[in-house]
C-alpha cells in the first residue's frame, strides 16, 4: 500500500503517474485537506481519500508531498501512527532527510526525492538521496515507483537544493521562455496561436535533438547559426541583455530558497 499525503499538484501528478504505471487504485491512499478535492480525486482515480493517521497505519511506502511550510506540523501529525520499518519518501524542496528522521524518530528510513511536474506525461526528472536509515533495497523501491514515469539519479543530499533549482523549478523557465518568445511573434504580428505553435513544435525539437543526438548544445546551437545571418542577430541582443549571466543568478537564487524552506 502506498500513501501520498498532501495530494496537491505535485501529488496528483505522481499519483496519475503511479496509476498510469500500472498500480491499481485500491494499492493506494491519498490525504488532501478539502472534502471537495477529495471527491474529486476519488471520482478521477478510483482511489481511497482519507486521514493522514488512517493513511500511514497500512502503508509500506508513504510519499509526503505538501509544501515545506507544512512539512513540521504534517510529521508531528502522523508520528503517532507509524509503522515500523514504513519507507518514508519526501518531494518537498528544501526539506532535508534530517529533518524527517528528528521529527519520526526512530530508525525510519527517508528517502529524499526531488522530481518535476513531466511525471504528467511521464518524461519526469526525479533525483534521489537516501537518509541516514534508508538502504540500497529502499533506494531502489523509490527507483523502481519513480522510473516507469521518467528518468532517475541517484546524487548526494548535498547537491538536492542544487538540483530543486535546476530540474524541479526547470519546467518552469522553459515555460517563462515560451511566453516570451510568443509575445515576441505578437509584436512582429504573428497570430497568437500561430507563434505558440512554432515556438512549441520548436523547443519539442530542440529538446529531442539534444537528448536523442548526444551533441553538445554549443554544437546544435552552432548548427543553427550562419555566419552574418539571423541567429547570430538574435544571439548578439540576449547578450547585451546578459541573459546567461541572469540564468546563472536566477538559478542561484532557487538553490538558496531551497536551503531556506526548511525554516518556514
Ligand atoms: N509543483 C512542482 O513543480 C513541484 C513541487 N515539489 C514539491 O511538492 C510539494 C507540493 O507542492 P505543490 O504540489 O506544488 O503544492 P500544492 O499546494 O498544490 O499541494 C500541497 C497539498 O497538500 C495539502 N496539504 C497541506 N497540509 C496537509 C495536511 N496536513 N494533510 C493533508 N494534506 C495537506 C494542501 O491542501 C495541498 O493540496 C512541495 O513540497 C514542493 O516543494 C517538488 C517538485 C516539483
Ligand atoms: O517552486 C517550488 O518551490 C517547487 C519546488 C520545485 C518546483 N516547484
Amino acid at each position: 500500500m502506498i500513501a501520498i499525503l498532501g495530494t496537491g499538484k505535485m501529488g496528483e501528478a505522481l499519483l496519475s503517474g503511479l496509476v498510469r504505471a500500472g498500480l491499481r487504485p485500491h494499492e493506494i491512499t491519498a490525504t488532501v485537506r478539502r472534502p471537495e478535492r477529495a471527491e474529486a480525486l476519488r471520482e478521477r482515480y478510483g482511489v481511497r481519500v482519507t486521514d493522514n493517521a488512517e493513511a500511514v497505519k497500512s502503508a509500506e511506502t508513504i510519499i509526503l508531498a505538501v509544501k515545506p511550510q507544512d512539512m513540521a506540523s504534517l510529521l508531528a501529525e502522523i508520528a503517532p501512527h507509524l509503522t515500523a520499518g514504513s519507507l518514508i519518501i519526501s518531494v518537498a524542496a528544501g526539506i532535508t532527510t534530517g529533518f524527517v528522521e528528528a521529527r519520526l524518530g526512530g530508525e525510519v528510513p527517508v528517502v529524499r526525492v526531488m522530481s518535476n511536474t513531466p511525471v504528467l506525461v511521464d518524461e519526469a526528472m526525479s533525483v534521489i538521496s537516501a537518509g541516514e536509515h534508508a538502504s540500497e533495497a529502499h533506494l531502489k523501491r523509490a527507483e523502481d515507483l519513480l522510473s516507469p514515469v521518467g528518468k532517475v539519479l541517484r546524487i548526494p543530499e548535498s547537491q538536492q537544493d542544487a538540483a530543486t533549482a535546476l530540474s524541479g523549478s526547470g519546467p518552469a523557465y522553459f515555460f517563462y521562455l515560451v511566453e516570451a518568445m510568443v509575445d515576441a511573434g505578437i509584436l512582429l504580428g504573428m497570430p497568437r496561436a500561430a507563434a505558440l505553435d512554432m515556438v512549441t513544435q520548436s523547443i519539442v525539437g530542440a529538446a529531442i535533438m539534444l537528448r536523442d543526438s548526444g551533441e553538445h548544445p554549443v554544437i546544435l546551437r552552432e548548427a543553427v547559426t550562419s555566419p552574418g545571418g539571423t541567429t547570430i542577430a538574435a544571439i548578439a541582443e540576449l547578450e547585451r541583455h546578459k541573459v546567461r549571466a541572469a540564468f546563472l543568478d536566477a538559478i542561484e537564487a532557487a538553490r538558496d530558497r531551497s536551503r531556506q524552506l526548511a525554516s518556514g
